[in-house]
């Protein structure tokens, strides 16, 4: 069974704002909301791949509710653990001239909150994938990801970690399966800024000296790396295309990655349906579907090396 943590979910309100002032009053030209957060994201794509799995998480007040049933409608198992104090944040997505993000804080995830979901953990067994993906409430320790992971080493479980700064470096001691940071979040970790794939070849090798087993760097338009735990190093451009929403791409390459790894065993197509994946997502209003992602992989045999 595959398991997503999505520790910190949000309701995503993507407006269209035509040439943002700031400092004025400015009015949409379109909005939409969907449910949000990296962990979400994942499983709703790994859904639309064909692979069923269980959303874990938190949710708090009516934006929580909303949350809840928008998931269920679109058929994703969810368990979900209710937070009594504050309410599931309301991400703004902006497209103007340029996109800006607003991300909130989310609820006071509590001790015993944090146990319930450890007791949903136990459920996990040998063979499960487990995907904890974002950020997490202000409250909350930097430590939260390496805890977990401390907690489930006796298991033999593939552990997927997408997220930022010491969230991240924390984890690596405990092996995770795949981490994908994109090329900023990648040179924050070291203090430098990445804008060469030979680059982000050194650094990401640097993560697995750290302890991480893949190492999969996102850049956006500019396309990916990965290097991979048995050392083979794979990239790509980016597919072309136009860009539609790009929110939720990286997750989409993550959960694509897991896809082509759990149905071929190939680092290779993993990559490959990895960066199809979050182009998709990229190339269309909602998350990726698997017509679209056959064909991004059909179409762009050549920008792979
Ligand atoms: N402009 C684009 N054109 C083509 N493909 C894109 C574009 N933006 C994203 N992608 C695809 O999605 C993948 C992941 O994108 P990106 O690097 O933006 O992830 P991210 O920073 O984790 O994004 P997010 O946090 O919004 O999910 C890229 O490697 C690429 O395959
Ligand atoms: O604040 P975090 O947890 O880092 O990111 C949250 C978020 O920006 O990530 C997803 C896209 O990757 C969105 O659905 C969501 O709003």
């Amino acid at each position: 069974m595959i398991y997503t943590v999505t520790f910190n979910p949000s309701l995503d309100y993507i407006v269209t704002v035509p040439h943002f002032t700031c400092g004025m009053v400015n009015r949409t030209s379109e909005e939409k909301i969907f449910p949000g957060g990296k962990g979400i994201n994942v499983s709703m794509v790994l859904k639309n791949l064909g692979l069923e799995n269980t959303a874990l998480g938190f949710y708090a007040g009516f934006t929580g509710n909303e949350l809840e049933r928008l998931i269920r409608e679109k058929g994703i198992r969810a368990d979900f653990i209710p937070v009594k104090e504050g309410m599931t944040r309301i991400n703004v997505k902006m497209r103007s001239d340029e996109e800006s993000e607003i991300n909130g804080q989310g609820p006071a995830i509590s001790e015993a909150d944090i146990k319930t979901l450890y007791e949903k953990l136990d459920r996990l067994s040998d063979g499960d994938v487990l995907v904890m993906a974002g950020s997490i409430p202000d409250v909350m320790p930097q430590t939260i990801y390496m805890d977990i992971m401390k907690y489930l080493a006796d298991k033999d479980l593939k552990i997927v970690v997408d997220a930022t700064k010491d969230l991240l470096v924390n984890v690596l001691q405990y092996h995770p399966f795949l981490i994908k940071p994109n090329n900023h979040e990648l040179g924050e970790i070291f203090g430098v800024k990445i804008t060469e794939k030979e680059d982000v070849i050194t650094y990401a090798k640097k993560m697995q000296e750290k302890g991480a087993g893949n190492v999969l760097v996102s850049m956006a338009g500019d396309g990916a790396v990965l290097v991979a735990e048995d050392g083979s190093i794979f990239q790509a451009e980016a597919p072309k295309g136009k860009v539609v929403n790009s929110v939720g791409a990286g997750d989409s390459m993550v959960a694509g990655f897991v896809t082509g790894y759990l149905k071929t065993g190939s680092y290779k197509e993993a990559f490959q349906m990895g960066v199809c994946t979050g182009s998709a997502s990229a190339f269309s209003e909602e998350l990726a579907t698997e017509p679209e992602v056959l064909a991004l992989l059909d179409k762009n045999k050549g920008i792979f090396k």
